[in-house]
Order: structure tokens, then C-alpha cells, then sequence
């Protein structure tokens, strides 16, 4: 399994628990000898001195199990621990490099779990059902081989009791399992239940429901508990019947034995010592048929967390990356550019798109919803790569840079902004890691962010995000902005809000804008009158394509589409503005 090339380096860990592993289980058989010596030595011959010696000895034995087994725990819980973290470290540095094409396929749920579930089961399997498995597989071939030379009748007469007592077991184990799982199942239920109604309060008592939730959820609950019981009277049974079976073969054992001793062709101790090696046989036999349902789980864990390790971003990097050509007139030019999202690849998002882009210019994008613009904004980024044709930036094929550079030179700053559940320090240098303190606060401040920031709980120390203070839109938005400020990208893409800010949070945004805007290309895609008018061009785009370019003037008198979105469009959202 491959998974060992994340346990080979630490190989000295684990030849070091292998060998606490074969030392316990060494010991542990010889445990039994210890059981035979005391009854024929001690007790049946009836010296005081040969007992002392015995349990002397036993107590020796005893003290170096407790230490093989201390380090055996240790070495291999250690080692399933560190295993997982490296490999929850290496899915995690896979999947933040991926294309995001990727996580539009597969659902970030899924995902989630192959980095938590499945690297939580594969710790478990190795720190501890892994060594389970191998210590009981030593000590089921070193117990029969000490039942055989021990007594090869009553061997035999285990080898015909022992999947008397496991095929029950097993049979009842894996319906318990089943039960146990589908249990797991309405718990999980009842919790999303809960959290459902929860998280929409307000409709349910504006709706004055709660009597009826109430009743809902208690039937949710009634529901679980069924399941519940009936896993608890399965197992109730399965517990009933191991004890009768296994005490039973016991007896039976003690009776064939105990005749054996009587008639002197087999010693007290002997037979103490078979029982001793009988139940260790079962155990182990127990032990491994429980744990080789769960390597099996842990066999298809690590297949599916393997496979993710194997998935090739389809955005890659040039071996040699080109420098930029800074003297380059266009910042960016798109030479006849086709794209077809990979999850919709009949439908052209993007169609014989040829533009370009001049040096320290505004350019706004304006045009239907679904037009294709936020695509446009996305293949400059390098998220996805068209299909056909090329982008430039400053005179290099985007495939033929860095990432890292031209990603570098683009601030993206979307409509939402996106906030993470940590401090403002945080959230503003996300645009600039080793921007010190006095950066991010003169960016918040040109942002106009500052004066708001100071007035939170913590000031810049205030956990924003789902746990942390509401901030409103506007400013969310200012702190999006005060980070792309500290980025200081060549390029800034802006996805303008649609939703209307109030008259004073308008006034501060726009003035932070102003800010960014100064001295760099804008690419905007617009929403407002206000923006598209001051545009040194405006990029008309429909369909997936552009139908019209030019300055607002001119495009009020040859483009239809375009006049008749400043009608609709603009008027509207200056109109919820100014209301
Ligand atoms: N991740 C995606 N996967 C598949 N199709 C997509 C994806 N994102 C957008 N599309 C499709 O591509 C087309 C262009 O979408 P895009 O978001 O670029 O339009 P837009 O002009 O930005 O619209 P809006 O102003 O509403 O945001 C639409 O038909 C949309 O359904």
C-alpha cells in the first residue's frame, strides 16, 4: 500500500514498536508456562519456597510486559498520529494548489471529509487496530502451537468450539454495526433538524410554528431512539449469548481436561495453562475478525485520499517562466478567445473574445447577467484556460508566466467580499503577509476603513467573519478594499456591489475606490451610471461575447444594447440609491 511511503520516515519508530509488539506477545505466552509452574510447582507439590520463586519470576515477566507494552502503545499511537498529520498536511497543500475547476466536480463537502474522516480512520488503523491485528495474529500461531504441545486432544477439541462461538458473534457483531451506523445516522438528522430551525428562528416564530417544530423534532427524536433500542436489545443478546457459549466451552474444556488429570494423563498445571492459551486463542481470533472489517474501511480511505494526492492541477506552470515586458503598451490583450466551462462544455461561456487592455486605463464591462463577464475576470487570473486563443499580459502568453507573478499582479476584489473568521490585522494583510502594523493601518485608512475599524470591540484585534462582529456591506467592503490597497496590484479587477449602500457608506466607499483606482488599470465590471461614464472605455459584452466597445458617449448612439441597458439597469440601482 502506498501509504508506507508516509511511514518510511520513520522507520526506526516503527522497527522499534514491531519489536515491542513481538516482545509483549513473547511474553504474554510465556505468562501461561508462569501458570503451570505455580499450580505443579507450587500448589499440587505444595512447596512454599518454589511458589515465592514462581511468582518472583511471574512478577519479572509481568514488569517487562507492562514496559513492552507501554512503548509498543506509545511507539504506534505516536506513529499513527504523526502518519495522519502528514498526510492531512499533504492533501491539504494539494488541494489549495488545484485548479478550481476541480471543486466545481467534486463537492467540498466530500472533500472536507477525505481530509478529517478518512485520515481520522487511517490514525486509528495505524496507531492502534494495525498493531491489534498483528499482535493477535502472533499470538493465535504462538497459542496453538502451545495448545498442541500442551494437549493435542483438547487442541482439537478448541479448534471445533472457537467458530462455534465466533460465527454468532460475528453475525450479531456486524447487524449491531449496522445498527450502530444507522443510529449515527438519526442523530445526524436530529442535529441538522435542529440546526435548520435554529439558523431560521425568525420564520419559524414570525410564522408562530414552534409548536409544530416542536412535534416535528419530537418525532425526529422518537425516531432515533427506535433505532437506538433496537441496536441496544441486539447487542443485550449478542453479549447473553457470547458469555453462555463462552463460559460453556470452559466448562466443557475443564470437564474433558479435569478427567484427563484425574486419570494422571495430564497435570493441573497443564490444564491451567491450556486454559490460559485457549482464551488467548479465542481473543486473538476475536480481535481480528473485528479488526478486518475495519482494515478494510481504512484499505478504501486510503485509496480515496491516494487518488486525491494523485489529481494534476490542469493549470500548469511553464517549466521556464518568461519575465514581463514592462514597456508592453497593452496590459492585457485576449487574442479570438473561446471558453467552455469543463462542467458545461456544450455551452460557450466565452466566444471569439478579442480585446486589449491599455496601460493605466479604466475599462468598464457592462452587459446582461450571464454575459460572461465575472468569466472574463476569472481566465485573466489563470483560474481556468481557455480553449482556444491566447491571453497577454504585458507581452507574455499567460501560460508562459509564473503564477505566483501574475497572480502577484492582479487584486481582485468581488462583489461579496470574502472575510475569514479572524482579526482585522488578519484580514487586511491577507493582501500583503509581511506588510507590517503601520502598513495595514495607513491602507485602512485610505480605505477609509480606519476610523470604523477603531470603534469595534478590539479595533484592528476584532474577529470578523461567521463567529466574529457583523460588519455591514459597505464596510466589508472597505475592508476588501483596504486589502487589495496593501496588495498594490498592476491590475485591479473590481466586481462593483449592486447591492445600494446607504448615503454615507457610499460616499466612503467610493472615495476608498478612488483611492485604489489611482495610478493602475481598472477593470470594473459596472453597475453604475456613475462608473461607466468616467470608464476611459466601456466593453459591452452579451452572450458570451462582445458586441460593442467604446466610450459612453459614443456607445449611447451605436449600441442599442447598450442604451437600452442604461436605461433599465442604471437608472434603477441610482434610483434605489438616491431613495
Ligand atoms: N463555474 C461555472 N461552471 C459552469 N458554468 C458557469 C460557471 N460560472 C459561470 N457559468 C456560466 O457562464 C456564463 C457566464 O457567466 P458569468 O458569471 O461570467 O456572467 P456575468 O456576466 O458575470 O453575469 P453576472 O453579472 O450575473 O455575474 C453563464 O451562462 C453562467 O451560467
Amino acid at each position: 500500500m502506498p501509504i508506507f511511503a508516509f511511514i518510511r520516515p520513520y522507520k526506526l519508530m516503527a522497527v522499534s514498536a514491531l519489536l515491542a509488539l513481538l516482545l509483549t506477545a513473547g511474553v504474554s505466552l510465556s505468562l501461561g508456562q508462569g501458570v503451570k509452574f505455580i499450580v505443579d510447582n507450587g500448589f499440587i507439590a505444595g512447596s512454599k519456597a518454589q511458589l515465592s520463586d514462581a511468582i518472583f519470576v511471574l512478577m519479572g515477566l509481568i514488569s517487562l510486559l507492562a514496559v513492552g507494552t507501554f512503548t509498543r502503545f506509545y511507539l504506534m499511537s505516536w506513529l499513527g498520529e504523526r502518519v495522519s498529520g502528514d498526510i492531512r498536511k499533504a492533501v491539504f497543500n494539494q488541494i489549495v494548489t488545484l485548479h478550481p475547476s476541480y471543486f466545481e466536480e467534486n463537492r467540498s463537502g466530500e472533500i472536507m471529509s477525505r481530509l478529517t474522516t478518512d485520515t481520522v480512520l487511517l490514525q486509528s488503523i495505524i496507531g492502534s487496530s494495525f498493531s491489534m491485528a498483528l499482535r493477535s495474529m502472533f499470538m493465535l500461531i504462538g497459542g496453538l502451537i502451545m495448545l498442541l504441545i500442551t494437549s493435542v486432544k483438547l487442541t482439537l477439541f478448541v479448534i471445533i468450539c472457537v467458530p462455534l462461538i465466533l460465527v454468532p458473534m460475528i453475525i450479531f457483531g456486524r447487524r449491531v454495526r449496522t445498527l450502530a451506523a444507522s443510529s449515527q445516522d438519526a442523530i445526524a438528522d436530529i442535529g441538522t433538524y435542529a440546526g435548520e430551525i435554529i439558523q431560521n428562528i425568525k420564520v419559524v416564530q414570525g410564522y408562530t410554528h414552534e409548536s409544530r417544530e416542536q412535534a416535528a423534532f419530537g418525532a425526529e427524536v422518537e425516531k432515533a431512539f427506535e433505532v437506538a433500542k433496537h441496536r441496544v436489545q441486539q447487542r443485550s443478546f449478542l453479549i447473553a449469548v457470547v458469555i453462555f457459549l463462552t463460559f460453556s466451552a470452559i466448562s466443557m474444556m475443564l470437564w474433558v481436561g479435569g478427567m484427563d488429570v484425574l486419570s494422571g494423563k495430564m497435570t493441573g498445571g497443564e490444564l491451567g495453562a491450556f486454559i490460559f492459551y485457549a482464551i488467548m486463542v479465542a481473543m486473538s481470533v476475536a480481535t481480528i475478525s473485528e479488526v478486518y472489517g475495519e482494515l478494510q474501511r481504512a484499505a478504501g480511505s486510503a485509496t480515496r485520499l491516494l487518488e486525491l494526492l494523485k489529481v494534476e492541477s490542469t493549470i500548469l506552470e511553464p517549466k521556464i517562466p518568461q519575465d514581463i515586458q514592462h514597456h508592453h503598451e497593452m496590459v492585457l490583450e485576449f487574442k479570438n478567445g473561446d471558453f467552455y466551462y469543463p462542467s458545461q462544455p456544450n455551452i460557450a461561456a466565452l466566444k471569439g473574445i478579442n480585446l486589449q487592455i491599455p496601460k493605466g486605463k479604466v475599462v468598464a464591462f457592462v452587459g446582461p447577467s450571464g454575459a460572461g463577464k465575472t468569466t472574463l475576470f476569472e481566465l485573466f487570473q489563470r483560474f481556468y484556460d481557455p480553449q482556444q486563443g491566447h491571453i497577454i499580459f504585458n507581452g507574455v502568453d499567460l501560460t508562459l508566466l509564473n503564477l505566483t507573478v501574475l497572480r502577484q499582479a492582479m487584486g481582485m476584489v468581488p462583489q461579496q467580499p470574502v472575510l475569514f473568521s479572524t482579526d482585522v490585522w488578519h484580514n487586511i494583510r491577507y493582501g500583503r503577509p509581511n506588510a507590517t502594523d503601520e502598513d495595514v493601518i495607513d491602507a485602512a485608512k485610505r480605505a477609509h476603513a480606519h476610523e470604523f475599524i477603531e470603534r469595534l470591540p478590539q479595533g484592528y484585534q476584532s474577529y470578523l467573519g461567521e463567529q466574529g462582529v457583523r460588519l455591514s456591506g459597505g464596510q466589508k467592503q472597505r475592508i476588501a478594499l483596504a486589502r487589495a490597497i496593501l496588495k498594490d496590484p498592476e491590475v485591479l479587477l473590481l466586481d462593483e456591489a449592486t447591492s445600494a449602500l446607504d448615503a454615507d457608506s457610499e460616499y466612503h466607499v467610493q472615495a476608498a475606490l478612488k483611492e485604489l483606482m489611482q495610478n493602475r488599470t481598472t477593470l470594473i465590471i459596472a453597475h453604475r451610471l456613475a462608473t461607466v461614464v468616467h470608464a476611459d472605455m466601456i466593453v459591452v459584452m452579451d452572450q458570451g461575447q462582445i458586441v460593442d466597445t467604446g466610450s459612453h458617449q459614443s456607445l449611447l448612439k451605436t449600441s442599442s444594447l447598450y442604451k437600452r441597458l442604461c436605461e433599465l439597469q442604471f437608472d434603477r440601482i441610482e434610483k434605489s440609491q438616491a431613495s
